[in-house]
């Protein structure tokens, strides 16, 4: 079941397109109000887009003449809250799927026993959702959505009401159930993207700023977002046939992983780890490194090593040099990577 998607909705200055191979999971990524979430609800039927087009196996759901109702799609919600009826028991809320589209009581009954056990969940089939512990209804919520058959599962950050605890055990189920499924999932969480999505299309300000195969886009990320949300520090300018310089005239000094170096002139990122960095009160003098002028803006402990943020950029420095340093938010503070850490493609 292949989608397509390409809507606009003004009200909230979203354009976004992309597509959903068949078989395939998409991860919608970006910062808070980008248009993720708008663009799950276009797909699903409850926000009416005011251009544009989907196509769901072949079949228009929206487009100019075209309406098709949400409970008519063939699409399936998964949200962070399980939104289970609260006066119905397990077995009845997962049987409400197939049976709101006409199947019989005893094959809805037989469908929803069959997707209970899918997802580990067979032996609450008798409770009420308030005796379901937040990981145990989200799987609940999971048999559901399934057991309507949908032919698009959407899921909006299906993780983020849930405790650090059990987190790990649904990305486990989930991962099973969406390795043949078409499917969209929102999330802010790298793992989420790691572990379940073929591809990402990173959503910034309403629109696609990138989009491609989920190893490629948070290895070589090209959007402030991606790179942000793989780790990595990210520069943006133009290429210079030794590195990238930015708009306020910085130049960068790198090398291009791949031998394919931008032309200069043309949009460029210069791309490189936390961990490169070293971090000095002082600029260095008369060192041939890259050295950006930075004031710290936030200290974030990670493991062993302190993140020292920056503004955009990130350092990854031990907790003794911290100390040294006496570093703060608010101090002056120069990063320096050697070009030989800092990747250099185009944008
Ligand atoms: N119900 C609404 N009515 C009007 N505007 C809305 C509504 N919900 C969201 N918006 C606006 O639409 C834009 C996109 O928001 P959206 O919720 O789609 O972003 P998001 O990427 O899902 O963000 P988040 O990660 O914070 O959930 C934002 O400018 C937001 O303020």
């Amino acid at each position: 079941m292949s989608a397509l998607v390409d809507v606009t909705v003004t009200e909230r200055d979203v354009d976004v397109s992309f597509e959903v191979a068949d078989g395939e999971t998409v991860a919608l990524l970006g910062p808070n109000g980008a248009g993720k979430s708008t663009t799950l609800s276009v797909l699903g039927g409850l926000l009416r887009p005011d251009a544009g087009r989907i196509v769901l196996d072949g079949e228009e759901l929206t487009g100019p003449g075209t309406w098709v109702a949400p409970h008519a799609r063939r699409t399936a919600l998964l949200a962070q809250d399980p939104l289970l009826f609260p006066h119905l028991s397990v077995l009845e809320n997962v049987a409400f799927g197939p049976r709101s589209t006409g199947t019989g009581r005893r094959a809805a009954r037989a469908a929803a026993e069959h997707w209970l056990a899918e997802v580990d969940a067979a032996e609450l089939a008798g409770r009420r959702p308030a005796q379901l512990s937040g990981g145990q209804a989200q799987r609940v919520a999971v048999a559901r959505a399934l057991a309507a058959d949908p032919r698009l599962l959407l899921l909006d950050e299906p993780m983020a009401a849930l405790d650090v605890a059990v987190a790990p055990a649904l990305r486990t189920l989930l991962r099973r159930v969406l390795a043949d499924r078409t499917a969209v999932i929102v999330t802010h969480h790298v793992l989420d993207a790691l572990l379940l999505a073929d591809r990402v299309v990173v959503v910034e300000g309403g629109r696609v700023a990138e989009q491609g195969p989920t190893s490629e886009v948070l290895s070589r990320p090209r959007s402030a977002f991606a790179a942000r949300f793989a780790g990595l520090n990210l520069v943006s300018g133009v290429a210079t046939p030794d590195g990238v310089r930015r708009p306020d005239g910085l130049l960068l000094h790198g090398t291009a992983a791949t031998g394919d170096h931008p032309p200069p002139g043309s949009p460029a990122v210069a791309v490189f780890r936390p961990s490169a960095v070293a971090v000095h009160r002082e600029p260095p003098g008369g060192s041939p490194r890259n050295a950006l002028a930075v004031v710290v803006t936030e200290l974030e402990p990670l493991g062993d090593v302190v993140r020292v943020r920056a503004g955009e950029l990130a350092a990854d420095v031990t907790v003794a040099s911290v100390a040294e340093l006496g570093l703060a938010p608010g101090s002056d503070a120069t990063f320096v990577v050697k070009a030989t850490e800092v990747d250099v493609y185009a944008q």
